[in-house]
């Protein structure tokens, strides 16, 4: 079965109510491929979710960025996977670098929130990844694997999981990682779902790639065999993110 390619982009932090409706009125006048080619997620901040899900186009989809690891209660601060359903939010992205490094979420607490959110009927954007420091180390694939290995133990449907491979070092940096170093890790990865899931769940869940992708660098990326997509960060929040939806066309040979 074809994996379709997936386009996530992360808002992270960032907008206004003005920027966010700007950033909206771009997307809904874009030219993309269709939804049988590529399937397209926006991660607006929560408090704009309500926002972008009235205003955008109905082919494209929106993520929240967290949601809590339970159900809802005594949690100050924090979004339940039963809100985001109660809003009709599709998909949220877990286990994003950003909160595993600066909230301490451990690979435990990231497998717990995405089973717990995938019994919600919430979809799920997991991310995995590793620093430069243990690149450099030798370890890049113990991680991803450790950081994989403990959604898999939770977890049964893979068929509403995408999984982010997202080295740290390329996030935000500016540097990206190479078409090679990508394709090196998302392939080492399904193999590892070959060996630790099943084969029909290493074949068809989508693999992404984020870290400085944009509109000059997507398409050699896109080209790779395992690379199925990808989540955008920076480059979501300007025009360049439509070029990235376009690189789907690569995977057609058009
Ligand atoms: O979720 C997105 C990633 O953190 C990538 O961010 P970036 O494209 O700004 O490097």
């Amino acid at each position: 079965m074809a994996r379709k390619f997936f386009v996530g982009g992360n808002w992270k932090c960032n907008g206004t109510t003005e920027e966010v409706k700007k950033i909206v009125a771009t997307l809904n006048d874009a030219q993309v491929p269709p939804q049988e080619v590529v399937e397209v997620v926006v991660s607006p901040p929560f408090v704009f979710l309500p926002l972008v899900k009235s205003t955008l186009r109905p082919d494209f989809h929106v993520a929240a960025q967290n949601c809590w690891v339970k159900k809802g209660g005594a949690f100050t601060g924090e979004v339940s996977a039963e809100m985001l359903v109660n809003l009709g939010i599709p998909w949220v992205i877990l286990g994003h670098s950003e909160r595993r490094q600066l909230m301490g979420e451990s690979n435990e607490f990231v497998g717990d929130k995405t089973a717990y959110a995938l019994s919600k009927g919430l979809k799920v954007i997991a991310c995995v990844g590793e620093t430069l420091e243990q690149r450099e180390a030798g370890s890049t694939m113990d991680v991803v694997a450790a950081q994989t290995k403990a959604i898999a133990e939770r977890i049964s449907n893979w068929a509403d999981v995408v999984i982010a491979y997202e080295p740290v070092w390329a996030i935000g940096t500016g540097k990206v990682a190479t078409p090679a170093q990508a394709q090196e890790v998302h392939c080492e990865l399904r193999k590892w779902l070959h060996a630790n899931t099943s084969p029909e769940v290493a074949a068809t869940t989508r693999i992404i790639y984020g870290g400085s992708v944009n509109g000059g660098n997507c398409k050699e990326l896109a080209a790779q065999p395992d690379v199925d997509g990808f989540l955008v960060g920076g480059a979501s929040l300007k025009p360049e993110f439509i070029d990235i939806i376009k690189s789907a066309v690569v995977k057609k040979g058009a």
